[in-house]
């Protein structure tokens, strides 16, 4: 399995510190969509975002997206990598595509312990809480047609690579077609 394998998921959920990981695990190389982006950019996304605003940043994430993707490599993307249809497509037809789910009391924890603001600046300018729960409810539906596997992100990070890994090679072995073999 050479494909590229993406990270999905709210933030918080953990996509750059398994995805991390599970390239150790496969061998595979690592890239995180908002590291590269901001490299490149020489700023933080904190500070695009207060400059030139979210659509501005959307469109360097999305031309992020498509300068990493690359055979036998984990790509972390940012949260709202799903909004854009165009992402949507691109992911699913590029690699697999792996959903991180975790609960909001489970997210709104490790974003209030870690919140790393100029790589997460609001969304909303509510509350770490409130706004977790308002923006899962209005993503959760996308990140799960995107997906080909969902995986539960709340348990640790050695679990949550050792579940990828399972479902990605029990896809291999079935002849059921991947979007009808799990939850995802
Ligand atoms: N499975 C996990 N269990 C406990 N803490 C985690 C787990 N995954 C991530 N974290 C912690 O949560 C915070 C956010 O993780 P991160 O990987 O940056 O998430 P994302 O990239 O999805 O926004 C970090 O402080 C990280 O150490
Ligand atoms: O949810 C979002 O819209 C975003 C999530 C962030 O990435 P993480 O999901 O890695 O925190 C980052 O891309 C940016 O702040 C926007
Ligand atoms: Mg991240």
């Amino acid at each position: 399995m050479t494909q590229p394998i993406f990270l999905i998921g709210s933030r918080g959920c953990g996509k750059t510190t398994v995805g991390q990981k599970l390239a150790e695990a496969c061998h595979f190389d690592f890239v995180d969509t908002d590291i590269f982006l901001q490299q490149r950019a020489q700023q933080s996304i904190a500070d695009i975002v207060a400059k030139e605003g979210w659509p501005a940043f959307r469109a360097l994430e999305t031309q992020t997206l498509q300068t990493v993707t690359a055979p036998q490599t984990v790509i972390a993307t940012g949260g709202g990598i799903i909004l854009a249809p165009f992402n949507r497509d691109y992911l699913r037809k590029s690699g697999r595509v792996i959903y991180l789910k975790a609960s909001v009391a489970v997210l709104a924890g490790r974003l209030e312990a870690f919140p790393e603001e100029s790589q997460r600046p609001t969304l909303t300018g509510k509350p770490i809480s409130e706004e977790v729960r308002e923006v899962l409810s209005q993503r959760d539906a996308l990140y799960r047609e995107t997906a080909h596997f969902t995986v539960d992100a709340a348990c640790e990070p050695n679990e949550v690579v050792a579940q990828i890994l399972a479902a990605i090679a029990a896809a291999k072995t079935s002849t059921i077609p991947v979007n009808s073999a799990t939850a995802g």
